[in-house]
């Protein structure tokens, strides 16, 4: 099933990004924000070419799923939709292999193992979103970790504050080809969101490679 697809908006693609030629460039450019506690946020706008491509792609091809929440005594939709591809299960596009290989290399000696899976979700315009949280299943709950996003489509706010509330210290842009790396305590010291918009915005796709058994 594909429900999504037919029903986002027009995708005005970014008029320097024609070309069909899709995967990762170099991270050298990665600029590291430091947060309080041991938390850091890496930055590298821009990392993928054929970034517009690949996000075309991704929303014709990728099986998402709507999901719902149970909350209190009633249920609600997630808003935004989901795909997950757990370590062993092929990735939807041979870019994204290269970019969990990209990521793996580069982090190799600071993470002291790989990037195995890949959470995908799709924001369909502005009302979609993740609230407040911490990705905080499994070892990232106690243990230092990485959470690498590439961000495609759409720019929307990666929103950083304290665990447990606070202003907003960090707000990082990400669409297009960006990378966006959480590293250090920052699931567990800090919360992320991307914040609902009343801006006109087209849709995002966001994926989201972890360490096998981080959440
Ligand atoms: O959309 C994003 O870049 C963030 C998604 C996120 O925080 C999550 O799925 O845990
Ligand atoms: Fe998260």
């Amino acid at each position: 099933m594909n429900a999504a697809a037919p029903d986002l908006p027009g995708f005005q693609g970014s008029l320097f990004d024609q070309g069909t030629d899709i995967g990762p460039g170099p991270l050298r450019g990665l600029r590291r924000t430091e947060l309080a506690g041991g938390a850091w946020v890496d930055h590298l706008p821009g990392w993928f070419h054929g970034a517009d491509a690949l996000f075309e792609e991704l929303v014709a091809q990728v099986p998402w799923r709507a999901e719902q929440r149970r909350m209190y005594d009633g249920v609600v939709a997630v808003p935004r939709l989901l795909a997950y591809y757990p370590e062993g299960r092929p990735l939807p596009h041979p870019a994204l292999r290269e970019a969990r290989e990209a990521l793996s290399a580069h982090y190799a000696a600071e993470l002291g193992e790989a990037f195995t899976t890949a959470g995908l979700c799709l924001y369909r315009d502005g009302r979609d979103s993740v609230a407040w949280h911490g990705d905080r299943h499994g070892r990232s709950a106690t243990r230092d970790t990485m959470v690498a996003i590439l961000s495609l489509g759409d720019p929307r706010d990666l929103a950083f504050r304290p665990r447990g509330g606070g202003p907003v210290a960090l707000r990082v842009p990400a669409g297009h080809g960006d990378l966006v790396v959480m590293g250090g305590s920052c699931q567990r010291t800090w919360e992320h969101a991307v914040p609902k918009t009343r801006r006109a915005v087209g849709p995002r796709v966001s994926v989201q490679f972890r360490p096998h058994g981080v959440g």
